[in-house]
């Protein structure tokens, strides 16, 4: 019996080459990073490889080499995660390692490093500040639903001007949206004024276009020094000051002459700098309210505004699902009450519509941007300190395994059997997870409930007879937004006939 575990000397070689062998291998696994998908060139990395709407490539690497993808963005080591228990388990469980932004050339010159978005760990003390004041204003509550309650007045107005004309609806509800926010963060008086509501509308949106364009510069700095402002630098500087120093400033400073310290976001941060004082290093300062500002605009805005527009072209492409959702409103509500924020639990089909909107178009395909906070072993790969960590969430919110058919447009996948409960799945996480998940969450899921209710509930949308249906390619950027479409609004109250085609 003994001699059967007495190793002969070719056994005892085989075992021990074997060992070393493994050891090796483990030893070189760990101290790699992960796969990536081709050759990485100096200077430039793997950005030659990336298309210019990289989302379905981004997918395809996942597929051969994730969970884990390693890129090299100019000088930035990046890495992609994919599919929902990587992201948890790095948003979640090492959330201690993994909720840094990271420190790119926009976000240093631009946002000046402060605010939300800050690289540096001031950003526990502004989410902390902003989430107790943004509660405070009511965030998802009554408060908060009159000022969505006047932004969709405001759109229906306009909506019925247009007389069931042709229209692209992008810059009114962007106009909407975005007169929201001010008055959340300026208050109710400043929407009185019209010019300055309509120019904060249009800064913000052109601050957001105007970045999506520099945002090559994150990972090739240098290309700033070519002749001519190849990518709108300059413009993108010159509107952030115009936002940030005759805007948000001024307002900052109007607020600071007056004893009267009202209710709106500024107002609340003021008082809050006031408690903190006596605290010299206190992160809660002017310069970091300035960016907290400008931070809620750029998030609060187009994201809201995109979702939307894609629910109307996904309703205009699946007029069965527009049925129903106006059914759901009629029986509940019928059609001259105006729905309300509690009528989420009532109106269940249309809830479960949005949901599969935010699932579909996907707005947010990378997030943004978290980064590592120092070396981690994870998932058997080294990730060193510094890293670009970029979420894939199209990888969980497109997913085969978690969907069956993520392509498809079907509101039922949210509900139960009998249609009447939502359900609330795991995967589904358009705002992300985490300590860094969107910050407007509550209010955003108002927005899209009470504006497309209202919507549905006064309009039927169509576009001309003979005219073809606006595509549903999407164009990438900070958010992934359709292409320009026009519709048009006609009253369901109305005998007016939609525009027909000009020839
Ligand atoms: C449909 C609408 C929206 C979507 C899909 C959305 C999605 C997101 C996502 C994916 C992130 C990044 C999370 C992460 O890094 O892990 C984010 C961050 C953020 N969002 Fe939203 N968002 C929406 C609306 C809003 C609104 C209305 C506000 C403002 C009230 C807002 C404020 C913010 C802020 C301030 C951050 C940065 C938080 C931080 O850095 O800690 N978002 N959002």
């Amino acid at each position: 019996m003994l001699e059967d575990f007495v190793l002969n000397p070719s056994t005892a070689i085989i075992l021990i080459s074997s060992a070393a062998l493994l050891t090796i291998y483990g030893m070189t696994k760990r101290s790699h990073l992960p796969p990536s998908p081709g050759w990485s060139l100096p200077v430039i990395g793997h950005l030659y490889m990336m298309e210019s709407n990289p989302r379905k490539q981004f997918l395809d690497w996942g597929k051969r080499l994730g969970p884990l993808v390693s890129l090299k963005m100019g000088s930035h080591l990046a890495v992609v995660l994919y599919g929902y228990d990587t992201i948890k388990e790095a948003f979640v469980k090492h959330a201690d390692v993994f909720s840094n932004r990271p420190k790119t050339f926009i976000t240093q010159i631009l946002g000046k490093d402060k605010g939300f978005v800050t690289s540096t760990n001031q950003w526990k003390k502004q989410r902390k500040v902003g989430s107790e004041i943004l509660r405070h204003l009511g965030l998802g509550s009554n408060v908060m639903e009159e000022k969505v309650q006047e932004g969709i007045t405001e759109l229906i107005d306009q909506l019925d001007k247009s007389q069931c004309a042709l229209i692209n609806p992008r810059r009114l509800i962007s106009l909407s949206i975005s007169r929201i926010i001010t008055t959340l963060v300026f208050g109710q008086d400043f929407r009185y004024k019209d010019e300055q509501m309509a120019e904060c509308a249009s800064l913000i949106g052109d601050q957001v276009s105007l970045l999506e364009g520099a945002a090559v510069l994150n990972f090739l700095p240098f290309l700033r020094h070519l002749p001519g402002d190849i990518f709108k630098l300059q413009k993108v500087l010159a509107t952030s000051e115009k936002l940030e120093e005759d805007l948000i400033a001024k307002q900052i400073q109007l607020r600071q002459e007056s004893s009267d310290l009202s209710e709106d976001f500024i107002c609340c941060y003021l008082k809050k700098i006031r408690e903190n004082g006596k605290k010299q290093d206190s992160a809660i300062n002017e310069e970091n309210l300035v960016m907290v500002v400008s931070n809620l605009f750029a998030a609060g805005t187009e994201t809201t505004c995109t979702t939307l527009c894609w629910a109307l072209l996904y309703l205009l492409h699946h007029p069965d699902v527009y049925a129903k959702c106006y059914r759901d409103i009629v029986s509940h509500l019928g059609t001259e009450t105006r729905p309300r924020a509690k009528d989420q639990h009532y109106l269940k089909y249309i809830s479960a519509t949005i949901m599969e909107v935010q699932r579909i178009s996907s707005i947010a395909p990378f997030s943004l941007y978290h980064s590592a906070s120092r070396d981690i072993m994870f998932k058997d790969y080294l990730i060193p300190k510094g890293t670009i960590i970029i979420p894939s969430l199209d990888s969980v919110l497109l997913s085969e395994e978690v969907w069956g058919d993520p392509r498809s447009f079907r509101p039922e996948r949210f509900l139960d059997a009998a249609g009447q409960e939502l359900i609330d799945k795991e995967e589904f996480i358009p705002f992300s997870i985490g300590n860094r998940a969107c910050l407007g969450k509550a209010l955003a899921k108002m927005e899209l409930f009470l504006f497309l209710t209202s919507l549905v509930q006064r309009y039927t949308i169509s576009v001309p007879q003979g005219a073809s249906l606006p595509s549903l390619k999407d164009r990438f950027g900070l958010s992934c937004s359709p292409l320009p479409f026009e519709i048009c609004f006609v009253p369901r109250n109305s005998s007016s006939q939609p525009a027909q085609e000009s020839s």
